[in-house]
């Protein structure tokens, strides 16, 4: 049995599909790269993953059971913005998950529990190379570390599934190198299975072991949401060459400027 199994699942919103019959089988330690046009659902699918979205029709199972119907603990979720506490520090704000998770009233434990608490968010932040900015706030760190923190955030409550929504997409390009590295690192050592949202293909192309475009096979120019996206390539990392490169830039930019020329010619821009 696959961890995650997806059977011709579909979402919408109102009138407009969004996600339209996505099958999927995503097996245990696996890290895939979603990418897409903007606004195709990529989000949309990872918050069905999260928890927090259900799908309108279709199955998506977890262990062969159905996905719970909110956001728990072996699903962590990493935002492009930073998703951090800013009136805690480092410390804290890795401590809270843990802490709330063992007093779920009070957000706060005493003694040898919160003790095992400290030490195992102290650990953490080694992990993410945060280890001399425990006492630090958010406001203190630059883009980089407050990933870094948020991934910590997530990791701390031992998640099976990391959901990582554009985690690099506001950091420089040294930086985003240097957090390739940890996420990768962090993957194996904690035995993770992925899915990264991404807007760079080069990204997507290059990290991980599978790559899922997220693109629509029909387009009607009266009726833009008529249809939804599908995953119009799944890939395996490492196995790609010049020409499936091409393709896959050249369908996920098709889509995308059907899409603005559509919004504009709608007003929406
Ligand atoms: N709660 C909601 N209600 C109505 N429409 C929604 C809702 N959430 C998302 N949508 C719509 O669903 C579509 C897909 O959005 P989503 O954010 O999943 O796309 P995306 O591929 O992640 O985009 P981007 O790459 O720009 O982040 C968009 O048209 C968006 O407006």
């Amino acid at each position: 049995m696959s961890l995650i199994e997806v059977r011709q699942l579909w979402k919408r919103y109102g009138d407009t599909v969004v996600l339209e019959k996505l099958n999927l089988n995503v097996e245990e330690g696996e890290f895939c790269t979603l990418v897409g046009t903007s606004g195709c659902g990529k989000t949309t699918f990872l918050r069905m993953l999260l928890g927090d979205e259900q799908p309108s029709s279709g199955e998506l199972l977890m262990d062969g059971r159905p996905m719970p119907r909110e956001p728990g603990q072996e699903r962590g979720i990493v935002f492009q913005r930073y998703s951090v506490f800013p009136h805690l520090s480092v410390l804290h704000n890795v401590m809270l998950g843990p802490e709330l998770q063992q007093s779920r009233f009070l957000g706060r434990t005493w003694g040898a529990r919160r003790k095992a608490i400290r030490t195992a968010a102290e650990d953490m932040l080694t992990q993410v190379g945060l280890q001399d900015a425990l006492d630090k706030y958010p406001s203190a760190l630059s883009g980089g570390m407050q990933q870094r923190l948020a991934i910590a955030q997530a990791l701390i409550m031992k998640p099976r599934v990391l959901l990582l929504d554009e985690p690099f997409g506001a950091l420089d390009p040294g930086i985003r190198a240097d957090m390739h590295e940890l996420v990768l690192r962090l993957w194996k050592e904690n035995r993770l299975t992925v899915f990264m949202v991404t807007h760079d293909l080069k990204e997507g192309f290059s990290l991980g072991t599978r790559l899922l475009v997220f693109d629509k096979v029909r387009l009607d120019p009266q009726v833009p949401g008529a249809y939804g996206a599908t995953i119009t390539f799944d890939l395996p990392i490492g196995r790609r060459d010049a020409g499936t490169l091409s393709d896959v830039t050249r369908s996920v930019h098709a889509t995308g400027q059907f899409l603005s020329e559509n919004a504009t010619a709608r007003g929406a821009v």
